[in-house]
């Protein structure tokens, strides 16, 4: 049998196969498609002090403009090898052709050209104070890189979330040792091939692979020369890492879990709140921490609109990723949908009514022994229901109904997450009313996932700390100061 591809890591600007090894399994059909390197506590130091040593070498005398022309060239490198990239993320997620293609990809070059752009674009501010006697200081900031900057990515949008936050971080002066999530390595070793040969300076731009506890992702949080952390993946994750850097006091930015609600209103739209329920409650399979997994809807519609739903999640196909008009791939290992399939079981025990779903979908072959789940809905069960408060992120929602504003906005924000939401009405005074009541970083408003990078980005409560996207992200991966001269 011939040996499995092996994804290295990248340090200092050279590729590492030396190491243990870890498999990467096909969530369509269980079958190995490659091995991953795990760096061990040594290669993760060393991939940190190589980052630390490129502040000092040629990359921390390039100007905006020259960082910016080769973020420019990695988005190019991307983009020429654009059926590669697809190729890798839907190997490691098994998400549909035409999802890696119109999301995934796009997003990760517009990631890099975003922020070269934005870097460039920068100005920064100043100001003249008169002083009692007649003179004049003058204030101005000066705009630093942090310094090295440790990136760990989750698996939903693994190209996506991880170029989300090298764009920003490279644009500015940084340089980075990244951290992909074990489940999905592929697009990441990718990534480095086109690093290297769209010639960054060796060591700013590192990878290791492997996991969190014990291995290469606490290793990296806990490397004293890193000076911040810019995280996504789950909350408890989060505070694990707060812990592993408050020694330091390190920077952090956290892009954490959610429990998103959508409120539909009678005035809605009804075929447009349909349609954008279902595709913000089974997008990418439920598997972006965006996702609806509370629904409620105002008692005049509740019944046709739980009706409509549940025929748009029985109209979903799942299957191969390059299947025509396949709507819905499987969730990333058998171990997410066990953990999945779990709360199917708990919601019964909690008293769901089941109104679609609930079960794994038989297909008598090879995608069988993958991670498929139907899509699932459920009424009837209290707002404290675990099913109706913890995450899943799964294809799976909750829809109940409510008769007035205070009401639903008193239940929507009755949660330990505060991510996103999403509002249907016509009614835009009332919209306006409800955006900046609801707890939560993103508010929608007759859409959902419409996205421009240069907004805030980023979750309240449980779902994060700080926000990236435009200006956000430049002052995150900014060491800004303040320059007062007497003139
Ligand atoms: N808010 C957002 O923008 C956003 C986006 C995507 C995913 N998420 C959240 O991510 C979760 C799903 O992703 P996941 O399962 O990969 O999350 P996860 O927290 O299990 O892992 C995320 C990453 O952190 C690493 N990691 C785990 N423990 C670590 C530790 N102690 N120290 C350092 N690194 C560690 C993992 O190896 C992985 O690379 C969901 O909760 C989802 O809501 C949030
Ligand atoms: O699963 C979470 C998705 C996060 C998406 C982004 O950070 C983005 O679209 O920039």
């Amino acid at each position: 049998m011939s040996r499995p591809a092996l994804l290295p890591l990248y340090i200092n600007g050279r590729f590492e196969e030396e190491g243990a090894r870890f498999d990467n399994i096909s969530p369509v059909d269980g079958r190995l498609l490659s091995q991953a390197v795990e760096a061990d506590a040594a290669q993760v130091a060393r991939a940190v002090q190589a980052a630390s040593d490129a502040l000092q070498g040629p990359w921390g005398r390039y100007s905006a403009p020259e960082r910016a022309a080769l973020l420019h060239k990695v988005a190019d490198g991307i983009q020429a090898r654009f059926d590669d990239f697809v190729a890798a993320e839907v190997a490691d997620t098994g998400r549909p052709l035409h999802l890696a293609r119109t999301l995934d990809l796009p997003r990760a070059i517009a990631n890099f050209r975003t922020f070269a752009d934005l870097a460039v674009a920068q100005i920064d501010d100043c100001c003249e104070t008169p002083q009692a006697d007649g003179g004049l200081l003058f204030n101005y900031t000066v705009r630093k890189p942090l310094g090295v900057v440790a990136v760990i990515a989750p698996w939903n949008l693994p190209l996506l979330l991880l170029t989300w936050k090298l764009g920003p971080a490279l644009a500015m002066g940084n340089t980075v040792v990244c951290k992909p999530s074990e489940e999905t390595p592929s697009s990441a070793a990718l990534l480095a091939e086109v690093m290297d040969k769209a010639g960054i300076p060796a060591g700013v731009f590192n990878l290791v692979h492997g996991f969190g506890p014990g291995s290469a992702g606490e290793f990296l949080t806990r490397a004293p020369q890193i000076s911040a952390v810019s995280f996504t993946g789950e909350s408890r994750t989060g505070s694990a890492i707060m812990k592993a850097v408050a020694d330091g006091v390190k920077d952090i930015s956290f892009e954490l879990g959610g429990k998103n609600a959508a409120v539909v209103f009678a005035d809605a739209d009804f075929d447009t709140a349909v349609a954008g329920v279902a595709r913000s409650s089974f997008f990418n399979t439920g598997q972006v921490c965006l996702c609806t997994e509370r629904v409620y809807v105002e008692r005049p519609i509740f019944d046709r609109f739980v009706a409509a739903l549940k025929a748009r999640a029985e109209a979903l196909k799942p299957g191969y990723p390059d299947e025509d008009g396949v709507d819905l791939g499987p969730l990333v290992s058998r171990q997410h949908r066990d953990k999945v399939l779990s709360y199917f079981a708990l919601a019964r025990e909690e008293g769901a009514v089941v109104v679609t779903g609930g079960e794994t979908p038989r297909f008598g072959d090879a995608r069988d022994q993958g991670a498929y789940v139907r899509p699932t809905i459920w009424t009837g069960l209290p707002d404290h229901a675990r099913c109706v408060r913890e995450e899943i992120f799964g294809p799976v929602c909750h829809i109940a109904p409510f008769d007035d504003e205070e009401e639903v906005l008193r239940r929507v924000n009755d949660s330990p997450y505060g991510l996103a939401c999403a509002l249907w009405t016509q009614r835009l005074d009332r919209a306006h009313r409800l955006a900046r009541r609801v707890q939560v970083g993103i508010v929608w408003v007759n859409a959902w996932y419409a996205r421009d990078l240069r907004t805030p980005f980023g979750g309240s409560k449980l779902s994060g700390l700080g926000r990236e996207g435009g200006r956000h992200s430049l002052d995150f991966y900014s060491d800004i100061s303040n320059v007062c001269v007497k003139l």
